[in-house]
């Protein structure tokens, strides 16, 4: 399951990640996959101070987001990563690493996200192209935009053609790692959230036996 979350980042908050995308050096991104030969852009060298202060503001936004925190479950969030792509770059299919290491951490990657930093007429191609069943699901989101995908799923951003792509990725370990009993536990809580309210006492301790116990089995801890 996918979820958008449309302002994700407040406008003053794409304009400073703009601005610290402008000033900070970016590697080749192949730096923290070698293996891939698929992967063709740059990212943000993690070293440089306007890479931290990036992720900081963009964990900060997830934090304060009911959606992001409704739908991931997050237990462990790898600091988001300014990642550019200029005219020719594209990150070709491939499958997420099951885990990420982030300093001494372990990070089980469930979930796969993208913020857009900038606008999507400012550059043509690019999409996120993600794979269901055989079909194909493009996307190009708005400033401040997010996304966020199963981790599970082939993916690809084609290649862009024109202007500048920037974006924040990053990858998030839930503490639902099964991604239906996620999907079941995100649906059900957001009933709960809109309707509780309008049933009698004796049905709202019925979903509340429902959801209390489900989150009992497969929340992680
Ligand atoms: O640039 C994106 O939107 C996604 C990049 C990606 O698939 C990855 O870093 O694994
Ligand atoms: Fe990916």
């Amino acid at each position: 399951m996918f979820l958008r979350i449309e302002n994700l980042l407040e406008p003053g908050e794409v304009k400073r990640l703009r601005e610290i995308a402008a000033n900070t050096r970016f590697v080749d991104g192949r730096a923290t996959n070698p293996a891939s030969t698929v992967k063709n852009n740059t990212q943000a060298d993690t070293a440089e101070p306007g890479a931290q202060e990036a992720s900081r503001l963009i964990m900060q936004a997830f934090g304060r987001s009911p959606e992001f925190t409704n739908f991931c479950f997050a237990e462990l969030v790898a600091p988001p990563l300014l990642t550019k792509y200029a005219p020719g770059m594209t990150y070709g299919e491939h499958i997420d690493a099951a885990e990420i290491q982030v300093g001494r951490q372990r990070i089980r990657t469930d979930l796969s996200c993208t913020v857009f930093l900038n606008d999507p007429e400012a550059y043509e191609g690019g999409e996120l192209d993600i794979r269901l069943q055989g079909h194909h699901l493009a996307i190009k989101g708005r400033p401040g935009e997010a996304v966020v995908y199963p981790s599970t799923t082939f993916h690809r951003v084609r290649e862009v053609t024109k202007g500048e792509r920037l974006v924040a990725i990053t990858f998030i370990q839930s503490r639902v790692r099964d991604g239906v009993e996620r999907e079941i536990l995100f649906e059900l809580g957001e009933f709960y959230a809109f309707e509780a309210e309008n049933v009698s006492w004796e049905n709202r301790q019925r979903l509340e036996f429902v959801l209390q116990n489900l989150k009992r089995r497969w929340l992680d801890r």
